[in-house]
Order: structure tokens, then sequence, then C-alpha cells
């Protein structure tokens, strides 16, 4: 398997379309090495304009290609393996699967295939090649890992985890794009309730937010001591802090993002 690869994406959706969108953005595949598949054709038109394949034969998609990316909904999974698995083949294909909930070894005995299955998990901010994408080959080879690792490091950075950690991958990182917007969303309520007008304060919040992340990317260290830097003795900073922790800012994070952890892992069994 080479970096050459062509690739089948099925199931283009939201993720789906990211991924594409990211790594032709990053330089790592030509849009027409990668084929994009959908139910619905005139969903994937932008696409087609872009340089992408499109189609809505899963089984022609998934023989042409030598990395079949599957990401369709965890429940409409089995659909597909079902389609793809009398074309799968072992000495050619690479199955990368993004969907969450589902391990490596349940995809491998539906397509009754002893093919290497690599779990990847990465997050919207891949269509700017800014995403966190864990990586989970606990049953692949070390060769094709670093094939995979390669191809998602071009969209942001990639770490290799154990799969029993994905489904709280799946909270902090991937659902953890939804969590910090929320924090921007509602940070940028209060500078409108302070007087700025919304498209400032959410200008000031996000570029905030970025320079708080860069801050610990860039210098590193524990977060706490960037705060230390920033609340004044008897000031506005520390005095902001304490009431968003009385009011259980902290532990509505790690609740949230926790149970979003228990529910990633259980996608399929659970209604709540
Ligand atoms: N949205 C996100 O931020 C992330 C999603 N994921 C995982 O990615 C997967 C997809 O999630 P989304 O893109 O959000 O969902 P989505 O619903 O936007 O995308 C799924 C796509 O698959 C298509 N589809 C369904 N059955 C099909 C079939 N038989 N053949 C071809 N296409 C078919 C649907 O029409 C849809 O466009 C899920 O398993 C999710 O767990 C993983 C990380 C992040
Ligand atoms: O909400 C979900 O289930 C998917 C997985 C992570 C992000 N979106």
């Amino acid at each position: 398997m080479s970096n050459k690869s062509s690739i089948a994406i099925l199931g283009t959706g939201n993720m789906g379309a990211y991924i594409a969108l990211g790594l032709s953005k990053s330089g790592m595949c030509d849009p027409a090495s990668i084929t994009l598949t959908r139910r619905n054709l005139d969903a994937l038109a932008e696409y087609k304009s872009q340089g992408f394949n499109i189609s809505n034969d899963n089984v022609a998609a998934a023989k042409e290609a030598n990395i079949i990316i599957l990401g369709v909904l965890p429940q409409q999974l089995n659909e597909v393996l079902d389609q793809i698995a009398p074309v799968v083949d072992e000495s050619k294909h690479l199955i990368v699967s993004i969907i969450s909930g589902v391990s490596s070894v349940d995809i491998q005995k539906k397509l009754n295939k002893n093919i290497e299955v690599i779990r990847v998990m990465p997050n919207t901010a891949i269509a700017i090649n800014q995403s966190m994408t864990c990586i989970a080959g606990d049953h692949a080879s070390k060769e094709n890992i670093e094939l995979v690792k390669n191809i998602f490091s071009t969209v942001g950075v990639a770490m290799v985890i154990k799969e029993d950690l994905m489904p709280a991958a799946t909270a902090l990182c991937s659902s953890g794009i939804a969590f910090f917007l929320r924090t921007i969303r509602a940070a940028t309520e209060a500078g409108v309730q302070m007087g700025f007008h919304s498209h400032e304060a959410l200008e000031m919040a996000s570029q905030t937010v970025k320079g708080a992340a860069d801050l610990l990317i860039q210098l590193g260290g524990h977060p706490e001591v960037q705060i230390d830097r920033v609340t004044s003795p008897k000031g506005c900073t520390i005095a902001g802090l304490n009431e968003m922790e009385h009011n259980g800012f902290s532990s509505a994070l790690i609740k949230g993002i926790t149970l979003a952890g228990q529910k990633a892992g259980n996608l399929l069994s659970q209604d709540k």
C-alpha cells in the first residue's frame, strides 16, 4: 500500500466530505484519486465540479480503490458491509473506519475476511487541515498504521491510540468541536450583553480561544500555569472564574465529555 493509493469514501455526509476536502487542500490527494459515494448523487454535485469522482455504487467504488473509508452512520454500516464484502480483497484493500461505536473486529467479522481495519477518528476541522485525528490499529500492521498516520498528519495532528480509548477520543476530540464551539457562543452572548455587536463579540471570542489554545500548543505546560498569569490578585478574572466554578463550569464540561464518551462506545445499543 502506498501514499499514492486511490481512496473511496463510502457514505459522504458531513464528515466524509470534509475528509475529502481536507486531503485535497493539504495536497495529500488529487481529487481525481478520491471517489465519494452517497445514495443521492445530486447532493455530491458540488464535489464533482471540484474534480472528485462521485458515485452511488459502493461496490464499484470499493473495487477501484486501495483505501476504503467507511463514512456512514453506525446504523447504516451493515448494509454497506454486506454490499462490499464480496469484492473486498485482503491483498489490495485497507479498510479505514471513521464510524464511532463499531469495533475493528466487528467490521472484520461482518466482512468475513482477514482484512486489516484501522479506526480513525477525525474532527470537522479536517476541512481546514486542523483536525485532531486519533488512529487505532490494534490488529493492523505497523506499515499500514504508519501509512494512515502519514495521511492524516497532512490534515492536522494525528495520534495513534489503543482502540479501547476510541470512545474517549471521539468525545474529547470529535464531539469536542461542538463543545468548544458552544463555549465560544456563550462567550459571544456575554460580549453582546456587555455592549459589542455580535460579529465583533464573535471575532473577539474566537481569536481569544485560538490564542489560549496556541499558548498551550506552542509553549506547553499545564493550563493553570497560564491561568495564573491572567488572574491578578483581587482582579476581575479570578472573580469571573470563581463565579463560573460556583455554577459548575468545569464539572459541566467533565460530565458532558464523559457522558459523550460512554455514549460513543455504545451507540448502537442505546436509545437515549
Ligand atoms: N460528524 C462528525 O463530526 C464526525 C462523525 N464521525 C462518524 O462519521 C460517520 C458519519 O457521520 P456524519 O458525516 O456526521 O453523518 P452524515 O449522516 O452526514 O453522513 C452519512 C452519509 O452516508 C450516506 N449514506 C447512508 N447510507 C449509505 C449507503 N448505503 N451508501 C452510500 N451512502 C450512504 C448518507 O446519505 C449520508 O450522506 C458516523 O459514523 C460518525 O460516527 C466521526 C468523527 C466526527
Ligand atoms: O455525534 C456523533 O455521534 C458523531 C461522532 C463524533 C461526532 N459526531
